[in-house]
């Protein structure tokens, strides 16, 4: 990394970074190195040498940060059930690595759900939620044996309920509406009031669902659920929605006299996106709630129940990196400097969707030049099509150029299109200084074979 790519506020960090050449704090992964020439190795393999193998766009995705942020959550969490949410993204080797490190896995599809079970991820860990599960993925769902659905909707309760196997009730929880505002964007925020996700505690139809759920000899309640929202720093949304939480689980107790052996807090653990971002304190977040918990339940008189927590972003984010080829640089009329390359929305919508801001950097040779102000923007023809806004990246960018982001492993390739049939990016693993590609490139061929009439 030349000088003139430091990011500032990252300058600082970097005189104490175990990782010489990479800042304290910074987005990449735990492997990332600086190179020989301006390459940068991630899982030992160089990122340039990985462009040149697989062509770009090239997801690279660190197995062993994957592995080591899994297991970071089971030590801070040692009592707790700790779900992948897999929406952040999934594959095969995804549930393969989580399932090995002992995680189970949060499921909002028949599509995530069949790929899980095909690769042999144990039904029993599996949650199913989804607030438009259709009568099929609750079949299928039953017909797997999930460990857990999530309630959200008063039909599914008959639903379930009639699809009974003999001697196995359905272990369900109760998706509720804590009414927190948390997350980095409103479109995000699906624990605030007004939003469609799970029953409204005051209101009353979270205590009927309740009620109705308890009624159904064929479901097993174990406890509640919520998820506030995504990218959340902070821990005292948790809190709160733990007070709202064990609230209604004393009133259930009081109407009932059951109490509940769960309490799912859902994920939307934040990550660093830049240099000197702030993420979720994981260990923090760790002892606090659990701290929280137990006196909460201590004041209602209530055993503690388990904690689930279901991270998506805060494992898969920062396992990968997204490599782009610079296609061409451009002047604006209004001073703005223009480098267009090969991805674009297509396989991260996340900056046209949020306004997201990503970091970047030059890799696979090194440039002295003065650092100049770059919108990286995508192939798509759309003026919104911007990856990173006013990137600070060397003043001789040209074509043909390496470009690197990090933090791409959570809600791009999860999200990406088929816009302009360009076909989503390769994803290749990386690993003890090899590299394996673990989903090839999309092709016209892919598309067309999706086609049956004309
Ligand atoms: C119910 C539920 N659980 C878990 C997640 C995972 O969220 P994150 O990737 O922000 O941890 C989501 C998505 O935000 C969700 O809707
Ligand atoms: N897609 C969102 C996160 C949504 C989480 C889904 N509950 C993002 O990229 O920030």
């Amino acid at each position: 990394m030349t000088q003139a790519q430091v990011d500032p506020a990252a300058r600082t960090a970097r005189r104490r970074s175990p990782h010489p050449g990479l800042p304290l704090g910074s987005p990449w992964p735990a492997s990332a190195r600086p190179g020989a020439g301006g390459e940068l190795l991630v899982g030992g393999v160089g990122l340039a040498e990985a462009a040149d193998r697989f062509g770009t766009p090239l997801y690279v995705l660190d197995e062993e940060e994957v592995r080591r942020r899994a297991r970071a959550y089971r030590t801070a969490l040692p009592q707790a059930q700790v779900l992948y949410a897999a929406k952040a993204f999934l594959c095969s080797a995804m549930a393969d690595w989580v399932s090995e490190e002992g995680l189970g896995l949060d499921v909002c599809s028949a599509g995530e759900l069949r790929l899980a079970a095909a690769t042999g991820f144990p039904p029993q860990r599996i949650l199913l939620h989804g607030n438009a599960k259709s009568p099929e993925e609750l079949r299928l769902a039953r017909r797997m044996r999930v460990g857990r659905i999530v309630i959200d909707g008063l039909a599914e309760i008959p639903r379930l309920a009639a699809l009974a196997i003999a001697d196995t009730p359905q272990q369900v929880l109760v998706r509720v509406l804590p009414d927190i505002a948390a997350g980095h964007h409103s479109a995000v925020r699906t624990g605030v009031a007004g939003q469609r996700f799970g029953f409204r505690i005051d209101g009353g139809d979270g205590a009927e669902a309740v009620d109705r759920v308890l009624a159904q000899p064929s479901l097993r309640l174990t406890g509640l659920h919520c998820h506030l929202g995504s990218q959340i720093t902070e821990v005292e949304p948790y809190l709160a929605a733990l007070d709202r939480l064990v609230g209604l689980l004393a009133r259930i107790r009081d109407r009932h006299g059951a109490e509940l052996p769960e309490l799912d807090l859902g994920g939307g653990h934040g990550v660093r996106y830049r240099p000197g971002d702030r993420e979720l304190d994981l260990a923090d977040f760790a002892a606090r709630t659990t701290r929280h918990l137990a006196a909460r339940c201590a004041e209602h008189g209530l055993s503690v129940p388990r904690l689930i927590v279901e991270p998506g972003r805060a494992i898969a984010a920062p396992a990968a990196v997204a490599l782009y080829r610079v296609l061409s640089v451009k002047h604006g009329t209004d001073g703005r400097t223009f480098a267009a390359v090969d991805g674009g929305m297509s396989d991260n919508p996340r900056p046209a969707l949020y306004g997201s801001p990503y970091a970047v950097r030059l890799v696979g040779r090194t440039s002295e030049a003065p650092p100049a102000v770059i919108d990286v923007v995508g192939r798509h023809c759309e003026a919104g099509d911007v990856l990173v806004r006013a990137a600070d990246l060397p003043a001789d960018l040209r074509p043909g150029d390496l470009l690197a982001v990090p933090a791409a492993g959570a809600y791009q390739l999860s999200m990406a299109s088929g816009y302009n049939l360009v076909g989503r990016p390769a994803v290749a693993a990386v690993s003890g200084g090899r590299a394996r590609l673990l989903i090839r490139r999309e092709t016209v061929g892919d598309f067309q074979a999706r086609e049956v009439g004309r």
